[in-house]
């Protein structure tokens, strides 16, 4: 920090923290200063490019397990806003930060970045050369590590976190789920927040959520589409989900290796075909599962509001968020079918070949006829979404919903309603117009007035 940040900030100094370390799997070491819990947590390292929404990220289920590196220097300062909250508690297991604001400045906060995970017992730690150690978890992938407030020494540290468990082969969703049904209802906000979202239809769908650790925004974004949603623990039965005649089956993210949550994957064989389903991240891991493909683990995932993905049948490319850190193998889905696939019969295993084709691939799954590949990743041409063909079902890898995010595939909510309804054209959407009618402004022509004011 200069002089003169540091002048400015005079009289905003931090409490002392005690020193602590942070220690990889593969024996990189970085120390520096703790700023939350004291104590020693495990997870999986990885990393997070959005330049705000710590909050989101950090009550965001699908974390549980991880130690989350946020690139944004300074994390905090707009403090802790809990109606912002994915969910009632932290789920990441630990925080690394370069620098955290312990005296945020924002007319909504309530509490600060670092006592809420203090309260919560998060360890965090500051003062680590996050570019450096982001750049280490790209080189080396991602992995195990610890956050220690207790215990500095590189030797023991490294004894510990190559005696913990890894990520791989855990059902961490089983660890987040409900425990009973539960209905979710969401509160509009007050006419004074200029930029607030329209307010939410009456439901005209009946949609059981599975709950693999579901953000609060997607569970919003649902009702916000005309949904009535009751969230079901993460491995109810099928028979029992179909009981309730749903118009819809909806998947929710979550956290762990997908292929440990067999318990979800195995009643959602049972469902696609027999209602419409939508999934989304870990949701679309287990329709994939579900249709016996391939799950792969990225190096290091992508974590952050800024990664671009073509919507292979509009040819539009949305900015979306992510969080995720394994991803489908689409030739594992089956063979192409050349007629619906330009003529080409072999697999491409970077999947930007079909961007550059113009072309949005079709296989024949031996489980569920035809599934067609409609999103995909432009940065590392790995698959991002697929829509069946022959029963009303589809998914995305990405969050539409955002929190933290830009917006432009809130239109897949949409699409979930046109997919109940019926129609064919479901995720054939004008994903601008569905954004701008998603808001206040947008769905009374304010918008323009706005502007031109
Ligand atoms: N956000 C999610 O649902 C993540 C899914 C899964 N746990 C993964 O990391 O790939």
């Amino acid at each position: 920090m200069s002089k003169i940040s540091q002048q400015l900030l005079s009289g905003t100094s931090k409490a002392a923290g005690a020193p602590a370390a942070l220690a990889l799997e593969d024996g990189a070491v970085f120390y520096g200063t703790a700023c939350a819990a004291a104590g020693e947590a495990f997870g999986e390292i990885c990393f997070n490019t959005s330049l705000e929404g710590y909050l989101e990220v950090a009550t965001d289920p699908s974390y549980a397990g991880q130690i989350i590196t946020m690139t944004y220097p300074q994390i905090g300062n707009y403090g802790v806003n809990p109606e912002d909250a994915q969910s009632a508690a932290p789920a990441l297991r630990g925080l690394v930060v370069r620098d955290m604001c312990t005296t945020p400045s924002n007319w909504r906060s309530k509490l600060s970045l670092h006592e809420f995970l203090r309260q919560h017992n998060v360890v965090a730690i500051e003062g680590v050369d996050t570019r450096a150690l982001v750049r280490h978890v790209r080189d080396h992938g991602a992995q195990r590590a610890i956050i220690s407030t207790l215990d500095l020494s590189k030797e023991s540290l490294l004894a510990k976190v190559r005696a913990s468990e890894s990520l791989v082969g855990q059902n961490l969703a089983a660890t987040v789920s409900c425990s009973k049904p539960f209905t979710h209802g969401i509160v509009d906000l007050p006419e004074s927040h200029a930029f607030a979202q329209a307010p939410a239809p009456a439901p005209r769908f009946k949609v059981v959520a599975y709950d693999c650790g579901v953000k609060r925004s997607i569970l919003d974004g649902l009702v916000r589409a005309g949904c009535d949603v009751t969230c079901v623990p993460w491995d109810t039965p099928a028979e029992r989900v179909l009981q309730q005649a749903p118009d819809g089956v909806f998947l929710s993210n979550g956290p762990g290796d997908p292929e440990a949550v067999e318990g979800t994957y195995s009643q959602v064989e049972k469902l696609l075909g027999k209602v419409p389903v939508f999934g989304i991240c870990l949701g679309h891991q287990m329709m994939c599962k579900a249709a016996g493909a391939d799950i792969e683990k990225l190096k290091f995932g992508h974590r952050g509001g800024n990664h671009p993905v073509m919507n292979l049948r509009t040819r539009r490319v949305e900015i979306t968020a992510q969080n995720h850190g394994f991803g489908l193998l689409f030739p594992s889905l089956g063979p192409l079918v050349p007629e619906l696939s330009g003529g080409f019969k072999g697999h491409e295993d970077d999947l930007r070949f079909w961007v550059r084709a113009g072309i949005a691939p079709v296989v024949q799954n031996e489980r569920f006829g035809r599934i067609q590949l409609t999103h995909v990743n432009l940065n590392d041409g790995t698959a991002e979404g697929i829509a069946f063909l022959d029963i009303p079902a589809f998914s995305v890898q990405y969050h539409p919903e955002a929190n933290p995010g830009p917006t432009d595939a809130h239109y897949l909510f949409t699409a979930f309603a046109r997919l109940m309804e019926g129609r064919e054209d479901y995720l054939d959407i004008d994903i601008a117009a569905d954004r701008l009618a998603g808001w206040k402004f947008g769905a009374e022509g304010a918008c323009e007035e706005a502007c031109n004011a």
